[in-house]
């Protein structure tokens, strides 16, 4: 489902030059969950950001759902990753002056679904995160669990093929964390999106199918299926 090969990222040049990514294999199988985890600064952000088609790779290929990710122009790759993949953020990325309905919505109207659809479909996916009573709040007006509800909402709204989260509990406390990752969780089994999420936190970590962890770049350890739980 998710296939990248030797992928390299390099930042800056000459004496500053940072090797963010070596060489990376990885495959990811439809419907998985994945953690990756690593110490702070190993490449696990800049892994995710390459993956999804956020930052171009200096060398190496992703193909997603059989789609060669940088053997497709700029506009196309954007397009592909607007229509079939969602991103779900630490801090939210929710746009302040909309309401939770509004919000969710965007992408759909970016695709050029008519306004009234748009709404339709994002009062479904925000019911699907237990936020069917907020469509009118604004983010300031709630709390940061419910905010990552609504980012969820937004990343889900077109049914897409796969989910990156890069640390989606790293704002939130506990107890919180639990009920999103439980979120997630939910979505992948009954939508059965594929998602890839980076934490830091063992107990997130230890809820998804399989870890891959990080360190200089590299990954270590692809993880076991199915090992998690
Ligand atoms: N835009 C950039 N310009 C220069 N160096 C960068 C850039 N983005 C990341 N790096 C460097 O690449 C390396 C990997 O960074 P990355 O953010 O992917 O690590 P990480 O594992 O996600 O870290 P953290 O857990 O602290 O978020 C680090 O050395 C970082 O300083």
């Amino acid at each position: 489902m998710i296939q990248a090969n030797r992928l390299t990222k390099t930042f800056g040049s000459g004496g500053s030059m940072v090797r963010a990514l070596k060489e990376v294999d990885l495959s990811i199988a439809r419907g998985e969950m994945i953690s990756i985890v690593g110490p702070s600064g190993c490449g696990k952000t800049t892994l995710l950001h390459v993956l999804s088609g956020i930052e171009l790779p200096t060398e190496g290929t992703v193909l997603i759902d059989g789609f060669d990710l940088y053997g497709a122009a700029e506009k196309v790759r954007s397009a592909f990753r607007l229509n079939k993949t969602g991103f779900v953020f630490q801090s939210f990325h929710l746009i302040p002056v909309l309401n939770a309905l509004e919000n969710v919505a965007l992408p759909l109207i970016g695709q050029g679904v008519p306004t009234k659809k748009a709404n339709e479909k994002a009062k479904i996916a925000l019911t699907q995160v237990g936020l069917g009573d907020k469509l009118n709040a604004r983010p300031t007006e709630l709390s940061g669990g419910q905010n990552q509800r609504i980012a969820i909402a937004r990343a889900i709204v077109s049914d897409p093929v796969v989910l990156w989260a890069d640390e989606p509990t790293g704002a939130l406390d506990s107890e919180t964390s639990e009920q999103i990752v439980g979120l997630l969780r939910h979505i992948n089994e009954t939508m059965g999106t594929t998602i890839v999420m980076v934490t830091h936190d063992k107990s997130i970590a230890a809820q998804s199918d399989r870890t891959i962890r990080m360190e200089n770049g590299r990954i270590i350890d692809h993880g076991e299926a199915g090992a998690e739980r």
